[in-house]
């Protein structure tokens, strides 16, 4: 701080509590304002919690006198804590105090139903932390994991069960999970509880409670349609919910429904080109954050992930193990891209995540709303792109019922990439430490002195070499043909004559190989001994002329149609070596394709098709000439042709093997 004489002051640490004390006094969200025990505070303030949020703030009275709630607030605006605080303050020092069990075997007293099992996992979680510290046991009850453990739990005795409907049902049937004695029961995203394919579970489960005056029943969601909130109208709302409910609307008859904190952006873009637009999607809005892309189905999901470079899938299909791994992992950072249907789409709270992508747009508002809403958090920034094909789709609806006014963009352009990646530069500059300047500072002086240009062009021109090498670097890594065309046609753009692309083989023609003779017995053969029987012929083939390292060095092998030859690129310096070499060979002939003959094709392999699931590092080998995916990761659909474009990145999933339905639903 600046004093008034001019000189500078620094607070000590007791000046500095002082202002907080002051600050806090004067916050009436502050935590100090309510009847929030000491240790609870304490475990708030670990995890940089110094105040309620509004929902927090406007209910938590309301709960703590025993009234039932109906609460409503935009996405990432805390209700997770609006029920969790007040209930966790009623049990260990109000109302409910009196009448809690402690002892071994002890009943629930606290009931708190997701419609999903990553939702419920990270409620448990919330709940563990805070009702942890006050001495309370929670367990967490979801399907897709083994029994035995929720049972030893709920027989020694518990205070709080969290879970999916269809697992505590299972309980219920198994008798190994007793609802008489509940004193909350909480619908955390209730529309979606209440919603069909939830009811009848739903209204099991909350109709185990003995006395019904007895219970508090809370509902929360960032979205509530008139027909949850009119009880009337809501047979489970009628009937499990008091008639002197209290409501707390924080979106009420506001326009806008979805979050405030989001860029909402539209993006034209056919459905075959999704792939190639969405990793320069990612590379323009998601700041080097995590991104979320969502798809209506679970088999696009998977196809998707396993075009993207470094994304994983997660879908209802997937086995719970592996859905866990994969949500731990894209919390961790372990990779920054997660396909997902909308298993992913209500109330995960991810860290950092920056983007958010919906392939089409989505079937109800409610699902915009909640999938948009997984960025822009606790009063944090993010952008939600939203991709739609003219001539298919229409967002009119969502934009009317949402009250977004979306933002209209086009696919980014090279420059637009340029432009990111030169920030990207920028920043790396910034963080070189400054003891490197003395080095490099004679040659800087020498070439502002020697040339025509201004300090800040020439520093352009070092950012767009800074930002060339980055891409190199991450280029070489994932493979130039997992790249999309936007950063490949970028290439050039700040390459200029720099002679780079021959160093990345880039630089690719398209050669055909022709055998008068078919070069398999049936097409029908089955596809894998089709791909095995080309693939052996054209290497062999190859192999009679060519040194292993040129042989090697083919891209992008497909079989053309009729079974006799084979197409697959070249790096144009190795092509005098791959014409010469095959004059001597009968009955076979090599040259570079004038057009493309058409190519073996085959159907997108679904969910564990013939190349076995598993998803990742299957296939190859497919290609595609209209610019539709198709194929398994990790197999090259050959690389761009640097003249026509004909070719586009091979790959997709070979999709992970099949697990058992999720209620119906498509995810
Ligand atoms: N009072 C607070 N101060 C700071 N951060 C908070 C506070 N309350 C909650 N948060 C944080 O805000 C984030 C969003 O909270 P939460 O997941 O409960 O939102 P939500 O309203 O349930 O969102 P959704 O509708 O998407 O489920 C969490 O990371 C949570 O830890």
């Amino acid at each position: 701080m600046q004093l008034r004489d001019g000189r500078a002051h620094e607070f000590s640490q007791e000046e500095t509590m002082r202002f907080d004390e002051i600050n806090k006094d004067e916050d009436p969200n502050a935590l100090t304002k309510f009847r929030i025990s000491k240790v609870l505070r304490d475990t708030l303030k670990e995890k940089g919690i110094e105040s309620l949020f509004p929902i927090q703030a406007m209910t938590f009275n309301t709960i703590l006198d025993g009234s039932d709630l109906v609460g409503r607030a935009r996405t990432g605006q805390g209700k997770t804590l609006a029920f969790m605080l007040p209930i966790l303050e009623s049990l260990i020092d109000g109302p409910a105090k009196a009448s809690r069990k402690t002892g071994y075997g002890r009943a629930p007293g606290v009931l708190v139903l997701l419609p999903t099992r990553e939702l419920a996992t990270q409620v448990f979680s919330d709940f563990e932390t805070y009702g942890g510290s006050l001495g309370l046991k929670c367990c967490c009850l979801y399907g897709g994991s083994p029994y035995q453990p929720q049972q030893i739990q709920l027989k020694r005795g518990v205070d709080i069960v969290v879970g999916t409907p269809g697992r505590i049902k299972d309980h219920i049937d198994r008798g190994t999970i007793d609802l008489s004695a509940l004193k909350f029961r909480v619908l955390d995203e209730a529309d979606e509880m209440l919603r069909m394919g939830f009811v009848e579970d739903v209204e099991l489960i909350l109709g185990k409670v003995e006395d019904a005056t007895r219970v508090q029943t809370l509902l929360f969601s960032a979205t509530l349609p008139e027909w949850v909130k009119h009880y009337s109208e809501c047979q489970i709302a009628a009937k499990f919910l008091k008639r002197d409910k209290k409501t707390t609307d924080l979106v009420g008859n506001e326009k806008m429904k979805a979050s405030t904190n989001v860029r909402h952006i539209v993006l034209p873009c056919s459905s075959s080109a999704r792939s190639q637009i969405i990793p320069d999607v990612i590379r323009c809005y998601s700041s080097g954050g995590r991104t979320i892309i969502f798809t209506e189905t679970k088999d696009s999901a998977s196809t998707l992930a396993g075009l993207l470079p470094g994304a994983r899938a997660l879908h209802g299909d997937i086995q719970q193990a592996t859905r866990e791994v994969t949500l731990s992992g894209f919390r961790s950072g372990k990779f920054s891209t997660l396909v997902a249907t909308n298993v992913a789409a209500r109330g995960l709270d991810i860290d950092d995540v920056q983007l958010i992508i919906q392939c089409e747009p989505p079937r109800d508002v409610e699902a915009y709303i909640h999938r948009s809403g997984r960025t822009g958090r606790a009063g944090k920034t993010g952008i939600a792109v939203m991709l739609y094909d003219p001539r298919k789709s229409n967002f009119s609806k969502i934009e009317r019922e949402s009250g977004v006014k979306f933002e209209h963009m086009s696919a980014p352009q090279p420059e637009d990439i340029a432009k990111v990646a030169g920030a990207e530069a920028a920043e790396t500059i910034a963080q070189i430490s400054d003891r490197v300047i003395p080095v490099f500072k004679i040659a800087a002086e020498e070439l502002v002195k020697s040339s025509v240009l201004s300090p800040v062009e020439l520093l352009a021109k070092a950012l767009a070499k800074i930002a060339v090498s980055v891409l190199l670097t991450v280029i070489l890594k994932s493979r130039v043909d997992h790249f999309s065309l936007q950063w490949k046609a970028m290439l050039p753009f700040c390459l200029s004559a720099d002679g780079l692309f021959t160093h990345l083989q880039y630089d690719m023609l398209t050669c055909v190989l022709l055998h008068e003779a078919s070069m398999i017995d049936s097409v029908d053969d089955g596809f894998v001994r089709l791909v095995y029987n080309m693939c052996s012929f054209v290497y062999g083939v190859l192999r009679r002329f060519l040194p292993e390292e040129k042989v090697e060095s083919i891209r992008g092998l497909s079989l053309t149609a009729d079974g006799k030859g084979a197409v697959f690129d070249v790096a144009s310096e190795d092509l005098d070596h791959f014409i010469a070499g095959q004059k001597n060979l009968s009955g076979v002939s090599l040259e570079v394709v004038k057009s493309l003959p058409r190519l073996q094709e085959r159907e997108q392999s679904r969910g564990g098709g013939r190349f076995g699931g598993g998803g990742r590092g299957g296939g190859g080998f497919l290609e595609r000439r209209d610019g539709r995916l198709s194929g398994g990761r990790g197999g090259r659909g050959g690389f761009p042709d640097q003249r026509n474009d004909r070719f586009l990145r091979g790959g997709g999933s070979g999709g992970g093997g099949r697990g058992r339905g999720n209620n119906n639903r498509r995810w």
